[in-house]
């Protein structure tokens, strides 16, 4: 069984993941790890925080020489920003003379208050940050090269950021090498170069205006093979574990795969994808609103999942609150923040993504030992050519 933990606050010492259960013999490729997590911290519309971090791995535990050897795998991302925050973050001595008090809407600070009964909301803001997000793509980024293996690739795009939309359907079936290099210089990870232009306006407006924007952002994933996930239990249906997957991003509000909403306004001959089979090439399709999955079970087409991302909630222009101290009407906290982050929660999705195919791939396949596993996906591969 593969799982993960992790732990940290985002202004604490560093963040950790511990993994169990990858095969043993499998590389590890540190560098790659650390693109994806440069990856997440891009983006037009980040905040300073960003200009301070430059999140890199250290793996501690369950890697020689470069490759696993079946123990847990800890991983550590160092906050470079806590220098600045020992006085109000030591986890053994200190006084915090600033607690926050007054809720921000929109973030865990008042349900969380309330739940753990803390007076500072700091205790409940620092776990709730979407910094924990950069130790799920450390993780997502080992899943990532376990599903290379098996020739099964992840990539994100952002199609919407504060209502102005960017066209993208090719990328649904395309070459996946050339879509990724064309992201790759991208501020927004976006394909449509005039949307990308208005949509740093409306961020650049946002900022002067000390509000913030939300968007959506789609994951596409190549190379799948039929088969991944199953139709017997509500909890074994691949496309219930992205939705959830994706859904725990921070921000995150809604989830669509393949046509998603739109299947609303289609009838049935026009929203399933019809079947057809080359010697060869085996069974596909020439659509592919199922967005790669039916019933629960991945049928061989790419998998599509959107998902949207509500504003950031912290607000230069504060919307109305309370303090929990007082119960007065006061204005919500305002600290340093994003403005848009779309791009790096793509890049979060990506991950996540990933992670859920990786533990697919294994409850497949069998997981102890590397070679083994190759073993089976090609025998696997071979039966169902
Ligand atoms: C990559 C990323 C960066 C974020 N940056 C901020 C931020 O700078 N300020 C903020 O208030 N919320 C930010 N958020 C959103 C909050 O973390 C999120 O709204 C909060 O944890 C409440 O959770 P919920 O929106 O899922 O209810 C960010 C989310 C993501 C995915
Ligand atoms: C630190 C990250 O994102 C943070 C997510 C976040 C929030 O409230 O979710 C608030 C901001 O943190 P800070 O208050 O330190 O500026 C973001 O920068 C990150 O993505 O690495």
């Amino acid at each position: 069984m593969l799982r993960f933990l992790t732990a940290g606050e985002s202004h604490g010492p560093a963040l950790t993941a511990i993994i169990e259960g990858l095969p043993a013999g499998m590389p590890i490729d540190v560098a790659q790890i650390n693109n994806e997590l440069a990856r997440r911290q891009r983006g037009y519309g980040r905040g300073g925080r960003m200009q301070i971090e430059q999140d890199r791995v250290e793996i501690l535990s369950g890697v020689r020489f470069g490759v696993t050897i079946g123990s847990p795998v800890t991983l550590v991302i160092r906050n470079r920003d806590w220098e600045n925050w020992r006085q109000r973050m030591d986890p053994s001595a200190g006084d915090d003379t600033q607690p926050v008090t007054a809720a921000r809407p929109g973030h865990a600070d008042l349900a969380g208050a309330i739940k753990y009964d803390r007076q500072d909301m700091r205790d409940i803001l620092e776990r709730a940050s979407a910094r924990e997000t950069a130790a799920r793509v450390a993780v997502g980024a080992v899943a990532k090269q376990l599903l290379q293996a098996a020739g099964i690739t992840v990539i994100s795009h952002v199609t919407n950021i504060g209502g102005i939309w960017a066209a993208a359907d090719g990328i649904r079936t395309g070459d996946m090498a050339a879509w990724a290099s064309r992201l790759q210089s991208s501020a927004l990870n976006c394909l449509d170069a005039d949307a990308e232009e208005r949509m740093k306006e409306a961020i650049d407006r946002a900022r002067q205006d000390g509000d913030t924007l939300g968007g959506i952002f789609e994951v596409v994933v190549f190379g799948v093979f039929p088969g991944l996930g199953s139709h017997v239990h509500w909890d074994r249906r691949l496309d219930a574990r992205l939705a959830g997957a994706v859904m725990s991003i921070p921000a995150v509000k809604g989830v669509e795969v393949g046509a998603g909403f739109a299947y609303a306004a289609l009838t049935g001959s026009q929203a399933h994808d019809e079947i057809f089979y080359e010697a060869g090439r085996g069974y596909y399709r020439r659509t592919n609103n199922a967005g790669g999955m039916e019933g629960g079970i991945s049928n061989g087409e790419n998998l599509i999942v959107r998902a949207v991302m509500k504003p950031i909630p912290t607000l230069m222009r504060p919307l109305a609150s309370v303090d929990i101290r007082t119960k007065q009407a006061a204005a919500a906290a305002r600290e340093r923040s994003d403005v848009c982050a779309v791009p790096a929660a793509a890049v979060v999705g990506e991950a996540v993504v990933a992670w859920v195919l990786a533990e697919a791939l294994l409850e497949k396949f069998g997981g102890d030992a590397w070679d083994d596993l190759q073993v089976a996906i090609d025998y696997y591969r071979r039966r169902i050519r």
